[in-house]
């Protein structure tokens, strides 16, 4: 079985704006993966081409083994969205835009009016049925939005930011019907900003930062990267930073009365610290270790990609003048 998405030099050009830069990416069949990107970093750009929305400049792109355009009914019909935006139709109660979208997947009529039922169940707003779009809450609305995707029987459910906005209680309801939705064996592709989301729910998680892949890893593994800081409060302030001899001390500064230490895993290091403290003289009264956030590593890690991308421009700037110079002195000669 081929993978729910592989796409390879994915590109996209919106005029001069380059919104996907070579992504390559892939998603594995039944995973609940995670697309996290700061603000113009082309996650809905990339969510677009698969869905036919929007026509990549490059590369490929495939759904379970379709060519998003080569084949695209053959990859539409595997996704169900739920877009950022309420494209929804306000003029029928919400029963028979359901129906009408099952319909256009090919669903028959009898199967389409069962299977909106059903969706309608599955997110708490049966009830509603014969309402339209417009005359529900905020909150319904985005419930309904994930009975629309889920009307088709997606094979992979793609969620673009799907509790943007929404309460704390809604949010939880959300999540237990899209982690059952995964237990049952639906792909689930997510975007979203809040980083405690893609922590709890997701298998893996990609951060892509100006249409590009920085990395993809578990949540473990990411928050592994950030390390420890090791804060030991120190009986007397020192006159200098005290000496701290161990190659798995990353980095050491003094805060006032106060030592801290950044370090791949602090626990491993805290004895060895105190017994060289105490060498020097210096008694630890207090120690404290935090681990680095989910949320602190991807903001480094965003940060440190786009500093890499401004020092290649400006080399790139470089380039651009070096041409011109060349330009000029051939027009010279
Ligand atoms: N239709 C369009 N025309 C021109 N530029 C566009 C268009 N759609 C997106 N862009 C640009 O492409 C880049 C990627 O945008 P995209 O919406 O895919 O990012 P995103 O990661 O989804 O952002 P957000 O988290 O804010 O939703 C941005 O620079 C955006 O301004």
């Amino acid at each position: 079985m081929p993978p729910a998405i592989r796409v390879e030099g994915l590109e996209k050009d919106y005029g001069d704006v380059r919104a996907l830069d070579g992504l390559d990416l892939t998603v594995p069949e039944g995973s609940f993966f995670g697309l996290l990107g700061p603000n113009g970093a082309g996650k809905t750009t990339f969510i677009n081409v698969l869905v036919g929305l929007v026509r990549k400049s490059g590369g490929r792109a495939e759904v379970f083994g379709h060519d998003v355009e080569d084949d695209y009914q053959g990859a539409r019909d595997a996704i169900g969205l739920a877009p950022q935006e309420f494209n929804v139709d306000r003029f029928f109660p919400i029963r028979e835009v359901l129906m009408h979208k099952a319909g256009y997947h090919g669903v028959p009529e009898d199967e389409a009016a069962e299977r909106a039922e059903r969706a309608l169940k599955r997110v708490g707003i049966y009830d509603k049925r014969d309402v339209r779009f417009d005359w529900l809450s905020g909150g319904m609305k985005r419930r309904f939005m994930l009975a629309r995707a889920l009307v088709t029987d997606p094979d992979l459910l793609i969620l673009d930011e799907p509790t943007a906005g929404v309460d704390v209680e809604l949010r939880h309801d959300l999540w237990e019907v899209i982690t059952d939705l995964n237990d049952e064996g639906t792909t689930v592709l997510l975007t979203t900003h809040y980083i405690e989301e893609a922590e709890r729910l997701c298998d893996e998680v990609a951060i892509i930062d100006s249409g590009r892949k920085v990395t993809v890893a578990t949540p473990d593994e990411l928050t592994e990267k950030g390390g420890d800081t090791l804060t030991v409060a120190l009986d007397a302030e020192p006159d200098d930073v005290p000496d701290i001899d161990d190659e798995r001390v990353e980095s050491l500064e003094l805060d006032g009365d106060e030592l801290v230490v950044r370090t791949p895993s602090a626990s491993e290091l805290v004895p060895e610290v105190v017994r060289q403290l105490d060498a020097q003289g210096y008694t630890a009264v207090d120690i404290d270790i935090e681990r680095t956030s989910l949320e602190e590593v991807f903001v480094e890690l965003t940060r440190r990609d786009e500093e890499e991308t401004r020092e290649s421009n400006d080399t790139d700037g470089e380039d651009d003048a070096a041409d011109a110079e060349r330009a000029v002195a051939e027009t010279q000669r």
